[in-house]
């Protein structure tokens, strides 16, 4: 077998050229770490820090990963993609024990504008809970300001109805996905520190529910496509399937 590679010594990160990038990467891991004791959580060796090449363009992804009491996975996932393409991820899965809704964020970002800026709160049982319909509702009142919201694809039917999904082109426009996402996070967060489990009847359901999240996020082309143009179809569907949208066992 190989002798085994030497150690880079250098951190291994991605630095976003796009400010929301950054400042929502930095507003999860600061919330999370405010509101919730986090405990790492182990990814597949090969996958924390992956680089590949995308007709000529770098693609580097750095994936930090954590769990708490009620969540099973905290994902945070910065992506940069030749000279001026960002992308962060970022999903938090409750323990099917706790009956919480998903929190979902996508940014996809060039150095002009950040064409697709996506955060959710998509419930996994039924309807977004009333708690969270009217706790939402100030902060999804506001997205009016965007210039141009964007439409659902076909398998958006997860997503709920305070879902926000909009291209921002101007500081003020990214000043006010920062205050909406903020805001989000931080009521799931108050939410998820009152969580108490529920009964196994409905942790199926939750379960059922969150399989059903991950087999409709799987079927964004706009995602496989750039995975599978990086490294190869087989990576991109492992990728998929065991880092963005693992099904809860
Ligand atoms: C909570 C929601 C959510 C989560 C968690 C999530 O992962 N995606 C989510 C939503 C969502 N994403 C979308 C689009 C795109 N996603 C990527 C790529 C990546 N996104 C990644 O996470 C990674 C891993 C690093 C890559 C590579 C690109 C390039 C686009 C096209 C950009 C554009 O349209 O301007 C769309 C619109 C789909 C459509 O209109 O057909 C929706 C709805």
């Amino acid at each position: 077998n190989r002798s085994p590679r030497p150690m880079r010594m250098e951190a291994k990160t991605v630095k976003p050229r796009h400010p929301l990038v950054s400042r929502l990467a930095e507003l999860l891991v600061s919330t999370w770490g405010e509101y919730l004791q986090l405990e790492p959580y182990h990814l597949p060796a090969d996958l924390g820090f992956v680089e590949g090449q995308l007709e000529g363009d770098r693609l580097t992804i750095v994936n930090r990963c954590y769990q708490s009491r009620v969540f099973r996975k905290l994902h945070l996932e910065l992506a940069t993609i030749g000279p001026n393409l960002d992308i962060l991820h970022c999903v938090m899965y409750p323990r099917p024990q706790f009956d919480l809704p998903i929190y979902g964020t996508d940014i996809v970002a060039s150095t002009q504008m950040v064409s697709a800026a996506i955060v959710d709160l998509s419930p996994v049982r039924g309807e977004l809970p009333p708690a969270y319909l009217a706790g939402l509702e100030p902060s999804f009142a506001r997205c009016t300001d965007f210039g141009q919201l964007r439409n659902l694809p076909p398998w958006g039917t997860i997503f709920s109805p305070r879902c926000v999904f909009a291209r921002v082109v101007t500081p003020t426009e990214a000043d006010l996905f920062m205050e909406i996402s903020r805001a989000y996070l931080r009521f799931h967060c108050e939410q998820a520190a009152r969580a108490e489990a529920v009964d196994t009847a409905t942790e199926a359901q939750i379960l059922a529910g969150q399989r059903h999240y991950c087999e409709q996020q799987q079927q964004n082309d706009k995602t496989r496509r750039i995975l599978a143009q990086a490294f190869d179809e087989a990576w991109a569907e492992r990728y998929i399937r065991t880092v963005l949208f693992d099904l809860p066992q």
